[in-house]
């Protein structure tokens, strides 16, 4: 017996889950106890050291999810809007911590999370690296500091495989600038700018997305006014950084109480 958290990843095949699953094998404080795929994914039945090219490690890939969550203390999800929403009703069900990096649900999406967050821990971030909660709150503190002389625009790069935009993150960063500025960023929000849009809005916080290449994820917030700009910039080159900053968060939810929270909240930033 021993007394490491045991984690579930979900999407196993995935960049992500792929990184995730190393990442749990290669710790000393948790173990990996399941891996869920998709029903009718060719690594369903197969052990995942074998599926992901190597040795066997003794854990099957399974498309029971609950199965798998009754065993485990922690859920690790990298996936997709609808599978996370599921994966949420059955991790509070087994009440494992639910961390969720999955990016791309709309507001109504992220409100059906709260029955499960009645039960349950659930930790989700657009990013999960120390890098970015920390440009976050610089964004916060820039943003409050300058007027609207300054416009902000999130200019964020991503590999050509990524299915959403703007990314987790940037919208993290815009949330950041107008909270900063004291406005709401629905009311004030710029993206997917094409054709005549006409001269920028005073006071707007703009959007614009890079797909291309293998580019892991680049995130810049622009303030720029007469005369001077103001560049906050992270690059990540290494998806290792999200699934250690998740790894984190799978730990610090151990015994806290049902609700939602946030990378911040993780890292006490
Ligand atoms: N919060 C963060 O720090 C980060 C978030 N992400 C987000 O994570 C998500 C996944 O990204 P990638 O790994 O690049 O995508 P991917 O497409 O490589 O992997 C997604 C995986 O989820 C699996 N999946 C989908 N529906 C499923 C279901 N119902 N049951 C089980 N598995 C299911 C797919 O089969 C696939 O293996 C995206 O939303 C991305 O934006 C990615 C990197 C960092
Ligand atoms: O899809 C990705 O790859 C990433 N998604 C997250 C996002 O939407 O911001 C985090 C990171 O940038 C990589």
């Amino acid at each position: 017996m021993t007394d490491k958290p045991g984690i579930v990843i979900t999407g196993g095949s995935g960049r992500m889950g792929q990184m995730l699953i190393r990442t749990v094998l290669d710790s000393d404080r948790a173990r990996l106890v399941g891996v869920v795929e998709r029903a009718g994914h060719s690594w369903v039945g197969q052990d995942v050291g074998v599926a992901m090219g190597g040795a066997a490690v003794g854990v099957s890939v399974t498309d029971d999810a609950l199965e798998a969550f009754s065993r485990a203390q922690a859920v690790i999800d990298f996936t997709a809007p609808e599978a996370t929403l599921e994966f949420a009703a059955l991790a509070a069900q087994a009440r494992a911590v639910h961390v969720i990096g999955t990016t791309g649900m709309s507001e109504a999406q992220i409100a059906r999370l709260e029955p499960a967050a009645r039960h349950a821990v659930i930790v989700r971030a657009g990013n999960m690296s120390l890098g970015v909660n920390l440009l976050v709150q610089l964004t916060k503190k820039v943003a409050a500091a300058l007027d609207e002389d300054f416009d902000i625009e999130v200019i964020e790069a991503h590999h050509h495989h990524k299915v959403d935009a703007p990314s987790g993150t940037a919208l993290m960063l815009g949330e950041a600038a107008a909270e900063g500025r004291g406005v709401t960023l629905a009311d004030v929000s710029d993206s997917g700018r094409d054709g005549i849009t006409g001269a920028r809005k005073r006071g707007d916080i703009g959007f614009s997305a890079i797909r291309g290449g293998d580019i892991v994820g680049e995130h810049d917030v622009l303030f720029a006014a007469a005369g001077e700009r103001i560049v906050l910039r992270h690059m990540a080159t290494d998806r290792a950084i999200f699934a250690r900053g998740a790894l984190k968060a799978a730990l610090w939810g151990q015994g806290k109480d049902p609700g939602q929270y946030d990378m911040l909240d993780v890292l006490g930033l």
